[in-house]
C-alpha cells in the first residue's frame, strides 16, 4: 500500500535534489567545453531521462537539438526483461551529426548495447553517451559512456525521472523503496 505522499514511500535518499544539481551542472561544463563549436543532438531515451533531459539541455550553453527515442526493455516490476523493441523512433536524420544519447540510468547496459548499434549503422559524424546513474553490471557489459552523473550500487531507485511501476519519476530526490511499497 502506497503512502499519501510521493516522498514517504522512500526508505533511503541517495541523492538530495541539490546533489543532483550540482553533479548535473559540472557533467553540463563538460560537455560545453567538449562540444564547442559543434552542432549536438542530444537524443533522450522515454520515459525516464525526461528529466535528466529537461535540467542537462538548460545547463548547457552551447547550441543543441533534442529528439527523442522510446524502447521497451523493461516489465511493469523491478527486473529486465531482457527484451529490447523500439517504441517510438527518432525523428531526425542523424547520418554526419554529432549524438549524445541521454539517459536516466544505465543497469544491465542492455538497452544501450542495442541503441548504441542500432544508432552507429546509421552513421553519426560521432556518438557518446552520458548517463545520471550507473551500477556496477554496466561496467561488466562494458558499455562505453563518455559521461556518468553518478555510479551507485547494485539497488533499484526511484526519482528523478526513474519509476517503479510507473510511479516516483516526479520525486526530485534519489532513493531506494520502502518495503511497504512492493508488498
Ligand atoms: O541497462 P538496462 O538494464 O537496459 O536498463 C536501463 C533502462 O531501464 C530504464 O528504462 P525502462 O525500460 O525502465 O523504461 P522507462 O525509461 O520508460 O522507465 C532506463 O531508462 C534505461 O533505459
Ligand atoms: N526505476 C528504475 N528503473 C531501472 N531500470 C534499470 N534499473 C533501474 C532502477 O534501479 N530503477
Amino acid at each position: 500500500m502506497d503512502s499519501a505522499h510521493v516522498a514517504d514511500d522512500l526508505t533511503r535518499v541517495l541523492y538530495t535534489p541539490e546533489q543532483v544539481t550540482e553533479r548535473l551542472q559540472a557533467v553540463a561544463a563538460e560537455i560545453d567545453r567538449d562540444y564547442a563549436g559543434q552542432d549536438l543532438l542530444l537524443v533522450g531515451v522515454l520515459n525516464g531521462a525526461v528529466m535528466v533531459m529537461a535540467d542537462l539541455s538548460r545547463s548547457l550553453s552551447i547550441h543543441c537539438r533534442m529528439d527523442w527515442m522510446a524502447i521497451s526493455s523493461y516489465g511493469s516490476g523491478t527486473q529486465s526483461s531482457g527484451v529490447v523493441r523500439i517504441l517510438k523512433d527518432l525523428n531526425t536524420d542523424i547520418s554526419g551529426r554529432h549524438v549524445l544519447v541521454v539517459e536516466d540510468i544505465i543497469d544491465t547496459g542492455l538497452t544501450l548495447s542495442y541503441l548504441i548499434s542500432n544508432l552507429r549503422s546509421r552513421e553519426p559524424a560521432s556518438l557518446e553517451i552520458m548517463t545520471m546513474f550507473r551500477k556496477p553490471e554496466a561496467q561488466r557489459n562494458a558499455v562505453e559512456v563518455k559521461y556518468v552523473g553518478f555510479d551507485i550500487p547494485n539497488e533499484f531507485v526511484v526519482g528523478y525521472g526513474l519509476d517503479y511501476d510507473g510511479r516516483y519519476r516526479n520525486l526530485t530526490a534519489v532513493g531506494t523503496l520502502a518495503p511497504h511499497v512492493y508488498s
